[in-house]
């Protein structure tokens, strides 16, 4: 369904200033019900992802298409999508030519991230999932993910590519969460039905009343209407992320999106992403080891933007894992900052005193420079002086 953004204004509203985008693309922008990817719409997608990359932003993108894609290769011998099995084996089929479909729309490597409930539930491989997402963030490819819809069994499906989009905007800790779809908007009520429902340019809260507007989706390919779309939102604005929902067919709409232009819906975050992730690191329950550090690397880490590195570690106490939340203590034993520790307890033992540069000697393998990473990391001392909200 496609509808006129008139309702918006000529201009739009202005999109908030971002950096690091989640791009979702959904079914039916890629395929018509039935038929075929189509370069119709990604074209346009990719030209603002390659304009965003020219000014210094970064977009990792979520694409759905992969069982439109494999239906249209098997023709009118694709059993029915309602089946589980037959979703995977479209699925399987259609993720080379989807991933194809974005190689050739854009300039720059395009790399296949496919991810399942389990890869990010584990801490373990979400670290690694966030490592390699960063990694190819930093070779400035483009990376692509979908569900791993061939594993991906009820249990550990994460549903839908909306709510993917949402998880992956948290791990790559973006600022935006934008959304094409069919739709130019949220409205009031499913305009496929209430033909007297009105687009909303702005949410500033996802109340129960306007989550109760949305409908499902009315297509064969895609999965989750406007229902999947909010639930991405709410995870999104608890994660401290806007999302912004506006239409992939209107070619205008897209190239405005570039100019910091939105035709759509804009829905707030809930904190800022800051608050949000320094508000879990600061509360959340952390493993029952610690790490202590020498006077310098406290009073580094009470400067509020140092990582934690090797050299500045006296040594670790207790047990804890990779990727566990711990907290930090000078050598009086006070706790001076909280973070999420790229080394297990053993590890960081093994590597205290030494220099960054001696971690792969030492250990045979290594997990970055850091022992906890700044992005990962709440300074305590500073949390006393500001009210809890940290630059
Ligand atoms: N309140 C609503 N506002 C806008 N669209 C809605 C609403 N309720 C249901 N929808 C439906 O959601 C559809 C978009 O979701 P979906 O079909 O899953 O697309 P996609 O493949 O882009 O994820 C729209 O085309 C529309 O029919
Ligand atoms: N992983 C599936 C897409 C599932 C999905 O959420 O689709 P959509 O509602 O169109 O974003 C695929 O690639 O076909």
């Amino acid at each position: 369904m496609s509808r006129s953004s008139s309702a918006h204004g000529p201009r739009g509203q202005s999109l908030p200033h971002w950096r690091r985008a989640v791009l979702k693309v959904g079914s039916n922008l890629l395929a018509a019900d039935g038929g075929g990817l189509t370069a119709r719409h990604a074209s346009t997608l990719a030209d603002f992802v390659a304009a965003s990359h020219a000014v210094g932003r970064q977009v990792v993108l979520v694409s759905s298409g992969a069982v439109a894609a494999g239906r249209a290769l098997l023709r009118e011998h694709a059993p029915a999508t309602g089946d589980l099995a037959a979703r995977q084996a479209l699925a399987a089929l259609g993720q080379a030519p989807m991933i194809a479909l974005w190689q050739s729309l854009s300039a720059r490597p395009v790399a296949q991230v496919l991810l399942t409930h389990d890869d990010l539930r584990n801490r373990r491989r979400y670290l690694n999932a966030r490592a390699t997402l960063r990694g190819l963030l930093a070779l400035d490819v483009l990376p692509v993910v979908n569900e791993n819809d061939t594993v991906a069994v009820d249990e550990l499906k994460l549903g839908d590519n909306d709510n993917l989009a949402a998880i992956v905007a948290a791990l790559v800790d973006a600022d935006l969460l934008l959304i094409a779809s069919d739709i130019d908007a949220l409205y009031s009520a499913d305009p496929r039905r209430d033909p007297a429902a009105v687009p909303l340019p702005h949410v500033a809260a996802l109340t129960p009343d306007i989550l109760a507007m949305a409908g499902g989706s009315g297509s064969m390919v895609g999965t989750g209407g406007m229902h999947t779309k909010l639930e991405a939102a709410t995870k999104a604005a608890a994660a401290g992320i806007r999302t912004a929902l506006f239409s992939g067919r209107e070619a205008a709409t897209v190239a405005a999106l570039a100019e910091g232009r939105l035709h759509g819906t804009l829905i707030d975050a809930a904190a800022t992403r800051m608050q949000a992730r320094k508000y879990w690191l600061r509360h959340a329950p952390s493993a029952p080891g610690c790490i202590r550090v020498d006077a310098g690397a406290a009073r580094a880490l009470a400067g509020g933007r140092a990582s934690l590195l090797p050299g500045g570690i006296a040594t670790a106490q207790g047990e804890f894992q990779r990727g566990d939340l711990v907290e930090i203590v000078d050598a009086d034993g006070k706790p001076v900052a909280r973070g999420l520790s790229q080394y297990a307890a053993a590890e960081v033992r093994r590597l205290a005193g030494r220099h960054s540069s001696d971690i792969e000697a030492v250990l045979g393998y290594t997990h970055g420079h850091e022992i906890v990473h700044r992005d990962d990391l709440v300074t305590l001392a500073i949390a006393e002086t500001t009210g809890g909200i940290e630059a």
